[in-house]
């Protein structure tokens, strides 16, 4: 981004006490400058400081100094960690009289977690329609092994490897025959040969319910946003604890937490839901990768015309359609429904396709990919359903804990993601992944909001 813009990140010292609290100092002046700090919340990927002039350019509009070093910029680092980097780098801008500071956040933390509707009791709503207790229905990694109302044994929805966390015990990533799940490269355990010549991820077992021993409820402390938005899991904590489940307001807490810290402005791209931006009360542009993806199809897409756009659930219609339809190519939609067979049993997880894949390249569209649960699930479904290739194009390439070994294992034919999250490493594990450069979109945009000029125009064809 600072190589697109023409500048060099400013030197500043970011480093840990002992005790783990951030430390950090600007070298050089900052005052009276326009300041972008760069955090794109990937592994190992520190706040990067850029400034410019002062307004009006009156200061030229370069940056200056040298990159300044994390000493520890991997090991142990968390989304958290980076985030209170950025919050104590903003701040130090601040007070050495930046005149105005931007955060700049490709992919923008917790924006998975909005705030939650309250009911008139006070408590956020958690969506619970069924009474169920704890049963595993797909969301996290447990699949229900229905498509159409018809249990299929050869066929699942299982989470391979299983939904990931820490705190999982090694028997959970076990298939239910014992057998150890591929590694994280897709390769077969030693001495596991795919059955009946198929490939690893197609001939999975079940257990006899039709669900995966990996349910939802064991994977406490490692929760992914498919489990903080499951009914099952909601009231599995419920039934634990005897209390009605509190839900944290992680999103306007963040949005606060940046406001209070000193941030001025924030860039971002493809907000899961856009009505974050509310949270805030500065300025929030939300940039669109779709321009980079809808190029991609039509140079790399053979035949594009004849494929089918494919959201793999409901929440992602409007995203998927948008480009379905400046595009002109026909939809598909993965639809989920929960439904239990009556109110005492626990629903079961069936997974619809409508719309026609046989024989036609899916693109699936969604704006990240984090465990690979949703993708992966979705791309054996359209494989299923007659689909001759399967192509995921996604923003936001999170890619966390088994991600990878999941799309290796997986019958995706390729994943595509941008480098809102940095993919280096990511690259070297998957040869699936394709990576598109949004860095041009971000200076462009840094660039505007500098001199001023709209940013939304940006995107006023698309
Ligand atoms: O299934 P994983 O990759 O964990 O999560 C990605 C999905 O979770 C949703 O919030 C995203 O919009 C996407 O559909």
């Amino acid at each position: 981004l600072a190589a697109a813009l023409g500048v060099v990140p400013a030197a500043r010292v970011l480093d840990k006490f002992a005790s783990g609290e951030t430390r950090c100092a600007i070298g050089g002046s900052l005052r009276g400058k326009d300041v972008y700090i760069v955090q794109s919340f990937g592994a190992g990927t520190p706040p990067v400081l850029l400034f410019a002039g002062g307004k009006d350019g009156q200061n030229g509009g370069s940056g200056t100094g040298s990159g300044g070093g994390l000493k520890n910029d991997n090991g142990g680092y968390t989304v958290n960690d980076y985030f209170v980097e950025l919050c104590i780098m903003i701040s130090a801008c601040k007070t050495g009289s930046a005149a105005r500071v931007t955060a700049v956040l490709p992919l923008f933390p917790y924006s998975r977690q909005p705030d939650l509707k309250f009911s008139k009791k006070g408590a956020p709503l958690v969506g619970v329609t069924h009474r169920e207790q704890g049963a595993g229905d797909g969301d996290g990694g447990a699949g229900a092994g229905e498509v159409g109302g018809t249990a299929n044994r050869d066929y699942t929805f299982e989470s391979l490897p299983a939904t990931p966390g820490p705190n999982i015990p090694r028997s959970a990533r076990l298939g239910a025959d014992g057998v150890e799940l591929p590694d994280r490269t897709g390769r077969v355990p030693a001495g596991q040969e795919p059955r009946n010549g198929e490939p690893a991820w197609w001939n999975r077992p079940v257990d006899g319910n039709g669900a995966t021993p990996q349910a939802t409820t064991q994977q406490h402390g490692s929760y992914t946003t498919h489990d903080y938005e499951n009914p099952s899991l909601m009231m599995a904590l419920q039934a634990q604890s005897g209390q009605k489940q509190w839900m944290a307001q992680s999103g306007s807490l963040m949005a606060n937490l940046l406001v209070c810290a000193g941030a001025d402005r924030v860039l971002t791209c493809d907000l899961h839901e856009s009505s974050y931006q509310g949270f805030f009360d500065i300025p929030v542009d939300n940039l669109h990768a779709h321009p980079l993806l809808k190029r991609y199809i039509q140079h790399n897409i053979p035949n594009y015309r004849d494929a089918v756009i494919v959201s793999p659930d409901a929440g992602g219609a409007k995203r998927a359609t948008a480009i379905a339809d400046s595009l002109g190519l026909a939809f598909a939609l993965i639809h989920k429904e929960r439904r239990p067979p009556n109110i005492t049993q626990s629903p079961k997880a069936t997974m619809m396709l409508v719309g026609d894949v046989e024989s036609r390249v899916c693109i699936l569209i969604d704006d990240l990919v984090d465990t690979a649960n949703t993708i992966t699930r979705a791309a054996k479904l359209l494989k299923k359903e007659g689909a001759h290739q399967v192509i995921a194009l996604l923003t936001h390439g999170v890619l966390s804990g088994d991600a990878i070994a999941r799309i290796n294992a997986s019958p995706l034919d390729k994943v595509v993601v941008t480098n809102t999250v940095a993919q280096e490493k990511h690259q070297e594990e998957c040869g699936k992944l394709e990576v598109l450069d949004v860095s041009g979109t971000f200076a462009e945009a840094i660039r505007r909001v500098h001199h001023g000029e709209s940013v939304s125009v940006l995107f006023r064809d698309d």
